[in-house]
């Protein structure tokens, strides 16, 4: 469903992704892990077209990854959401509805809305959200036309613990739908009982990429570690 060869991406002269090759099956859930400044959000940003690549290739389905034909395929929800500012919490959903032709939309806008709260909100103008209720306004348009490939960059930031909690729920339901997804967070604990593999970064490398049992066994010495253990053994300073 993606396949990430050989992607380099500098800024300037430093180089924040390594020439890192990767891939994800259809219905794979990967954690994507890393400290601050691995290279993961800028590995997704290239993969989804909002950073020019240095060097390599991304397909996703089997399309070049900029093609329209990809673009789709994906949903990507950002580090930072980014809203309209004159457009109310359902005229983004409205906007996104008709960009990716969704049928029935305003029924599932409505179910969205409820699971995230903004029922209430829904004719509050893009500007007065709150950090959280933009990153909820930012999922449900991403969750809106039911894509096969969904990028989420840190979807936990901002959010209330209501919020998470239903982000989880909604992640093993969109598992259970077979859908891929590539989730790059800090809260390792919410990836770790839904990924199928776990990649970590560090300075730009791949220094991690396998299922938890699979990285246990090889970087751990102790079975009843944690992820949360095992990333910082394997992240930690020489
Ligand atoms: N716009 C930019 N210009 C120059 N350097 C950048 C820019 N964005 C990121 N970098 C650098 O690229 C490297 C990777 O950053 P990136 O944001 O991809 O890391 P990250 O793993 O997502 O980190 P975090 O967990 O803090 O979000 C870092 O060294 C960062 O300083």
């Amino acid at each position: 469903m993606l396949e990430v060869n050989g992607l380099v991406k500098k800024y300037g002269k430093q180089n924040a992704v390594n020439n890192i090759t990767f891939s994800l099956e259809g219905g794979e859930v990967v954690g994507l892990l890393g400290p601050n400044g691995a290279g993961k959000s800028t590995t997704m940003k290239c993969i989804v077209g909002l950073l020019r690549k240095s060097a390599g290739e991304i397909s996703i389905g089997g399309h070049d990854h900029l093609s329209v034909e990809a673009k789709k395929l994906f949903s990507y929800i950002p580090e930072t959401p980014h809203v309209y500012d004159l457009l109310t919490v359902k005229e983004h959903l409205q906007f996104i509805a008709q960009a990716y032709s969704v049928i029935n939309w305003q029924e599932k806008a409505v179910e969205l809305m409820e699971i995230y709260e903004l029922d209430d909100k829904q004719d509050k103008l893009g500007r007065d959200l709150s950090k959280g209720m933009r990153q909820k306004v930012s999922i449900c348009c991403a969750l809106l036309p039911d894509p096969q490939i969904l990028f989420f960059d840190e979807p936990m930031i901002g959010l209330d613990p209501k919020a998470i909690k239903n982000t989880k729920r909604i992640f093993n339901e969109l598992k259970t739908k077979g859908k891929t997804i590539l989730v790059s967070t800090h809260l390792i604990d919410s990836v770790e009982t839904i990924a199928d593999r776990i990649m970590i970064m560090k300075e730009g490398n791949i220094i991690g990429n396998d299922t938890l049992a699979n990285l246990k066994s090889n970087f751990s010495r102790d079975d009843d570690s944690s992820l949360e253990d095992l990333f910082l053994e394997l992240t930690k300073d020489e």
